[in-house]
């Protein structure tokens, strides 16, 4: 079994893939589009990537790269906490202060907005690929006197040194990442037991159609299907013009999401299953 991740190692969705997958040895990809054409092109049979913060909301490339270029379903999410710290190569511990530029994932830069505002103010930041490529590029720059936010395996495996820990805004700081499968297929086994089930639908609304929203949710409401996230994203055909995604808080089913989803076509929606799966928390 090959699952890619958002690398280097020691990403937050590295940690993910160690415990979701503790015997496998995962591949890193830079970016959140490589992992999920590894698996559109084979390289790979699956793919964990972030999706939805809890302080920063949706992870969009992920979302936009899923509906737009590589229809994928999603077999699998789990959520896991995430603390993060300011970390900078051993040379400059003594002058961290001084540090000249913030380098993160653009998500974990946003997580720490108050820190960064309140102890590190003027001083840029600038986002990389991930938490962990911050961090290498501070191990392999102790000439600059740069900073990364990124998590204690990360400050381990760059040799970095932790100035300041725990330096997330909320403490409920939670990421979900899903696994992403090219076909319709169960999640590989894992030794976790998993606490529920989640399906996702992206629907698109009739155009000019008045209250459309409004009755795409009551086909949920009325038949007692709890929603856990609805979010829209652009089509990008123009202004306006938006997709929902609408994570629903049980397994597909023969009768209830069926039922649903005929009454959102009948309204003149199109909808797409993106998965039925089910949740872990790590
Ligand atoms: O950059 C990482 O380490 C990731 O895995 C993406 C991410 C960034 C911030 C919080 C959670 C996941």
């Amino acid at each position: 079994m090959k699952i890619g991740f958002l690398g280097p190692r020691a990403t937050f969705t590295d940690l993910a893939v160690r415990h979701l997958f503790p015997s496998v040895e995962a591949t890193p990809f830079m970016t959140i589009p490589e992992c999920i054409d590894a698996v559109e092109d084979g390289t790979c049979d699956f793919a964990l990537v972030p999706i939805e913060n809890a302080l920063e909301g949706s992870v969009n490339i992920t979302l936009d790269y899923l509906i737009h270029e590589a229809p994928q379903y999603i077999i699998g999410e789990a959520t896991a906490p995430i603390q993060q710290h300011l970390m900078v190569h051993p040379e400059n511990e003594q002058q961290w202060k001084q540090t000249e530029l913030v380098l993160s994932h653009s998500h974990a830069l946003a997580q720490c907005h108050k820190f960064l505002h309140r102890e590190m103010k003027g001083i840029v930041s600038e986002r990389m690929t991930s938490t962990a490529a911050a961090a290498q590029y501070v191990n392999e720059h102790p000439e600059k006197n740069l900073a990364a936010i990124a998590n204690s395996l990360a400050a381990e495996e760059y040799g970095l040194s932790i100035v300041q820990a725990d330096i997330h805004d909320y403490d409920h700081n939670h990421t979900r990442f899903v696994v992403l499968s090219k076909e319709k297929q169960a999640l590989p086994q894992t030794t976790l037991a998993s606490n529920g089930f989640k399906t996702t639908l992206v629907v698109t609304l009739p155009s000019d159609r008045t209250g459309a929203l409004h009755q795409v949710l009551s086909a949920f409401s009325w038949r007692n299907l709890n929603l856990s996230k609805i979010e829209s994203r652009p089509t990008k055909t123009g202004l306006g013009n938006y997709f929902f995604i609408i994570d629903i808080e049980q397994q597909m089913d023969d009768v209830l999401i069926p039922g649903a989803i005929a009454e959102l076509e009948a309204l003149g929606c199109s909808v797409k299953v993106l998965g039925s799966y089910p949740s872990f928390r790590l």
